[in-house]
C-alpha cells in the first residue's frame, strides 16, 4: 500500500537522519580530545583578560590617589561602575537573550569589542597623552568639576567594559557546554573558573611591578587594555574552529533547543524559593568577595605597612588558593552531592576571615589562602545546583538573571567601602583604618550564611536534591 510504503520510507528517513547527526557528533572537533581542550584554553585566555582587567588597577589605589588625586569613594565609584550597565540596563539578561538570537560568534565578537574599547579607553583617560589636552579633555572638563576629567573617562572606559564583560562570561559558559556537554562538562567549567582567576592573579602581582617601568606608572593599565585588546584577536581564532564545528554537525544536534525568551519566564524564577535563595547568597556572597578583593591589596598596605608589590602578592594568595580548590570541589560535588553544605561552610568560613581581618593581625598570607578556600567552596557548589533546579532550557536567563542580582552588589559595596574609608579616616591620615569597612563585609558574610542555611532547609521541601551527587538528579 502506498501509505504504508511512505511511513516505512518516512521511519527509515528519520533514522538515517538521526544515526547521521550521531555520526557526525562521533567524528567533530569536539570528539577530539586535544581540539577540544584547545578551545577551552583558547577562551580561558579570554576570559583571564577580562578578569585581569576587572582586578588590575586594585593594588594600584595609593598610585591613582598620587598620580591622579582619587579619594577613596571615586576608587570605589571606578570599581562598582562596571556593574551599572548589568544592574540599570539588565545587560546580563539581555545578553543571553541576544547570545540566543545572534549566536556565539556574533555576540562573542560584539561583547568583547565592548571590553577592548572599554579597556582602552579607561587606559587613555589615565595617559598623558589625554592629560596633555588629548581628544575628549576638554569636553570631560566641561560639566560636573566635583569629578576629574581623568576619572570620566575611566569611568566611561570602565562602564563599556562592563558592558561586555558579564556577557562574555554567559557566551564563553555556552562554548563550554557546547565543546564539553555529555564530556567532561563539571570539570571543564572548574578549569574555566582557575583559568579566570589566573587572570585575577596575574593582575595583582604585576601591576605593582609595571608601574615602576621606566616608561612610567601607566605602563600597567595600557598592558592590561592590550591583554584585552589581544583576547579579541585570540576570540577571532576560536571563531574560526567554531565555525567548522557548525559545518560538520548539524548546529541543532549541539546547542541544546531553547525557547524565545519570555518575560514570564522571569515571574517563574523570582517564585522558585530555592532559585530566590541561591540568588541572594549570590548577591550577599560575591559581594564580601569582589568588592574585598578590589580594596584588599590597599588594605593590607595600611594595615600591615606593606609595599605595594608585597601587598599585591598577598592578595594574589586568594585566586591562587581557588585554581587549587575549585576543580577539587567541583569533582567532590559531581561525585558525593553534598552542594548546599558546602555553600554553608563557604559562607561561615568567608565570615570567619572577614572578622579576623578586621580585628586581629593574624598573617594575611594564610587568611588569603582560607579565603580562596571559601571562595572555592561556594562557586563550586553554587552554579552546578543552579542547573538542577532551572530546566536547561531556561538555564542562560537564570544565569544572566543572576548575574545581574549580583552585579547589584559589586555596584554599591566598592562605594560603600569607600564611603565609609573616606568618612571614618580624617583627610590627610598617614595610614587608612579599613575596621569599618571590614565590619561591612562581615556582615555581608552573615547574611550570605543564613541565605545558605535558608537553602538547604527549603532543598527538603523541594526536592532539587543539592546534597545528592551530579548523575542521581
Ligand atoms: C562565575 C563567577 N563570575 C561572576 O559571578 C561574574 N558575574 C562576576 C565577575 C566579576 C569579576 N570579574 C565567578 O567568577 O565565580
Amino acid at each position: 500500500m502506498p501509505s504504508e510504503k511512505a511511513f516505512v520510507f518516512s521511519v527509515l528517513l528519520i533514522t538515517n537522519t538521526k544515526l547521521m547527526n550521531t555520526e557526525a557528533l562521533k567524528n567533530s572537533l569536539r570528539d577530539s580530545v586535544v581540539t577540544r581542550w584547545a578551545m577551552l584554553f583558547t577562551v580561558g585566555f579570554v576570559l583571564a583578560a577580562n578578569y585581569y582587567f576587572y582586578d588590575a588597577l586594585s593594588p594600584l589605589k595609593s598610585t591613582l590617589t598620587r598620580e591622579l588625586g582619587f579619594d577613596s569613594t571615586d576608587f570605589g565609584l571606578f570599581v562598582s561602575v562596571y556593574s551599572v550597565p548589568n544592574v540599570f540596563l539588565l545587560m546580563a539578561v539581555f545578553g543571553g537573550v541576544i547570545l540566543d538570537k545572534l549566536g556565539i560568534r556574533r555576540t562573542g565578537f560584539m561583547f568583547i569589542a565592548f571590553m577592548a574599547l572599554g579597556a582602552l579607553l579607561t587606559a587613555y583617560g589615565a595617559s598623558d597623552m589625554y592629560r596633555n589636552e588629548g581628544l575628549g579633555y576638554a569636553f570631560m572638563s566641561s560639566f560636573m568639576p566635583g569629578y576629574s576629567p581623568e576619572l570620566k573617562m575611566m569611568l566611561l572606559g570602565r562602564f563599556l567594559f562592563g558592558l561586555g564583560a558579564e556577557t562574555s562570561i554567559v557566551v564563553i559558559s555556552k562554548i563550554i557546554v557546547k565543546w564539553f556537554k555529555g564530556k567532561e562538562l563539571a570539570l571543564a567549567f572548574g578549569v574555566k573558573l582557575g583559568l579566570a582567576r589566573t587572570g585575577s592573579m596575574l593582575a595583582l602581582m604585576l601591576s605593582p611591578r609595571l608601574i615602576n617601568s621606566e616608561a612610567g606608572w601607566t605602563v600597567a593599565t595600557w598592558f592590561a587594555a592590550f591583554f584585552v585588546t589581544t583576547a579579541l584577536l585570540v576570540f577571532l581564532i576560536y571563531m574560526m574552529f567554531d565555525l567548522k564545528l557548525d559545518k560538520q554537525v548539524e548546529k541543532s544536534t549541539l546547542e541544546s533547543k531553547s525557547d524565545p525568551f519570555k518575560f514570564s519566564d522571569l515571574g517563574k524564577l523570582i517564585t522558585n524559593r530555592s532559585f530566590i535563595f541561591v540568588t541572594l547568597l549570590c548577591l550577599t556572597f560575591y559581594s564580601a568577595v569582589f568588592p574585598f578583593f578590589a580594596f584588599s591589596a590597599d588594605f593590607f598596605k595600611n594595615k600591615f605597612g606593606l609595599t605595594e608589590i608585597q601587598s599585591g602578592d598577598i592578595a594574589a594568595m586568594m585566586p591562587l588558593g581557588t585554581m587549587l580548590f575549585t576543580p577539587i570541589f567541583g569533582f567532590f560535588v559531581d561525585k558525593y552531592g553534598k552542594a548546599a553544605s558546602l555553600m554553608i561552610y563557604g559562607s561561615l568560613i568567608l565570615t570567619i576571615v572577614h572578622l579576623t581581618f578586621a580585628f586581629t593581625t593574624v598573617t594575611p598570607y594564610v587568611m588569603m589562602v582560607v579565603l580562596g578556600l571559601a571562595f572555592s567552596l561556594v562557586p563550586a557548589a553554587m552554579w552546578p545546583s543552579v542547573a538542577k533546579m532551572i530546566d536547561e532550557k531556561r538555564i542562560g536567563s537564570a544565569y544572566g538573571f543572576m548575574f545581574s542580582v549580583q552585579n547589584l552588589g559589586l555596584w554599591a559595596f566598592p562605594i560603600l567601602a569607600g564611603m565609609i574609608l573616606d568618612g571614618t579616616n580624617p583627610v590627610g591620615t598617614e595610614s587608612l583604618d579599613y575596621t569599618y569597612t571590614m565590619i561591612m563585609f562581615s556582615g555581608l558574610g552573615i547574611v550570605g550564611f543564613i541565605f545558605a542555611l535558608l537553602l538547604k532547609r527549603e532543598d527538603k521541601v523541594s526536592g532539587y536534591g543539592l546534597e545528592l551527587p551530579s548523575n542521581s538528579k
